[in-house]
């Protein structure tokens, strides 16, 4: 669909890189001709992403570690970056959810959230920013977001709020940030089953055929993300700027995605509950 030099010469950082769509992004960002750094908390997990993408198509892939709730963390992240080189992609990925009655959310619960999918993307794009606006250099930060941003979500109340937050913070970078050469976009996915989502969202039990009630009669695949990401931060998308892109099948059209769970009973909540103590 693209060609093979699509993202030659460009250097990605990918939060959360080394599982789920982080993966698939980078798979194909390298397959385009990327180099590319990986970061998330599990230095083994994006040790084996990286060997791996490097083995597959022989590209420059490097893995650090770091927890994007820890301002101190990506700084040092990012000073070890330019050291080599100066990145001119930031993905924001990483982040976290489960589901919850959100009136049982401890603080630390709704924390456990917020730090990293607001707090920590705030981090890294500051992070980024600045060493891209003191260098007069251009930059492109895409973050993926959630259809959630749209219709609100039941159920995942932290969620839902972190990436409204988001996605406000793409709309007001894009002017403020568009003159210095940065643009600013967005991606909010529907369902692309990773094996993080359904660990989190989707417990045994909980609505088996959500997916064909998709109005595609499907869930998103890896690569259909991923080519939509490739083209975000390509030089093709220079003039979008600020922008949310939902690929979702229409989904959100026809229901925000907690419409079962509004069924649930008070001992199914109580059973997810007493899964979560034993787990
Ligand atoms: C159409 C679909 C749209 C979907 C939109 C978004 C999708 C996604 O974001 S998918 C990505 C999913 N991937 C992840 O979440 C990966 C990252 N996950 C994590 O880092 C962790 O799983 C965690 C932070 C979510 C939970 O980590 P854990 O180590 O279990 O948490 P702590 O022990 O630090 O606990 C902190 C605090 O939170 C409470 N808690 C944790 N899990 C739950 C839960 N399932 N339900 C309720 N409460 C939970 C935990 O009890 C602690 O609170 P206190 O007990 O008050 O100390
Ligand atoms: N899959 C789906 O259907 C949908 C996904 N999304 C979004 O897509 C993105 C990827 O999700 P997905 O691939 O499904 O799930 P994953 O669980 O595979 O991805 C989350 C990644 O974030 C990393 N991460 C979490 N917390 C931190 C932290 N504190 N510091 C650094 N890295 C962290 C994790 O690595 P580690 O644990 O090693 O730190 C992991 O690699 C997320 O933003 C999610 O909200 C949105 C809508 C739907």
């Amino acid at each position: 669909m693209f060609e093979k030099g699509l993202l030659a010469g460009k250097r990605i950082l990918i939060t959360g890189g080394g599982s789920g769509l982080g993966a698939a992004m980078g798979r194909r960002f390298v397959e385009l001709g990327a180099e590319l750094v990986i970061c998330g908390r599990r230095l083994e997990l994006l040790e084996d992403t990286a060997e791996k993408l490097r083995s597959d198509l022989g590209g420059k892939v490097s893995a650090v570690q770091c927890d994007i709730r820890d301002g101190a963390d990506v700084d040092a992240m990012m000073d070890a970056i330019w050291r080599e080189a100066p990145i001119d992609v930031l993905i924001n990925n990483a982040a976290a959810t489960f589901i919850a009655q959100t009136e049982h959310l401890s603080f630390r619960a709704a924390d456990a959230i917020l730090a990293p999918t607001l707090h920590g993307t705030m981090y890294c794009t500051l992070a980024a920013g600045s060493r891209w606006i003191e260098a007069r250099r251009k930059g492109v930060v895409l973050s993926i977001l959630s259809t959630s941003t749209i219709t609100g979500r039941a159920f995942t109340v932290p969620s839902a709020m972190a990436k409204s937050a988001v996605l406000a913070m793409t709309k007001s970078l894009a002017v403020e940030w568009g003159p210095k050469g940065i643009r600013t976009v967005a991606i909010a996915p529907g369902a692309f089953p990773t094996a993080g989502a359904s660990g989190q969202l989707r417990p045994e039990g909980r609505d088996e055929n959500w997916a064909s009630r998709n109005p595609l009669g499907r869930p998103g695949e890896h690569r259909e993300l991923a080519d939509l990401a490739s083209f975000l931060i390509s030089d093709s998308a220079g003039y979008i700027n600020g922008e949310m892109v939902v690929q979702d099948g229409g989904a959100h059209l026809r229901s925000s995605g907690a419409e079962d769970l509004l069924q649930w009973t008070d001992a199914q909540w109580e059973k997810q509950r007493a899964a979560r103590a034993r787990s």
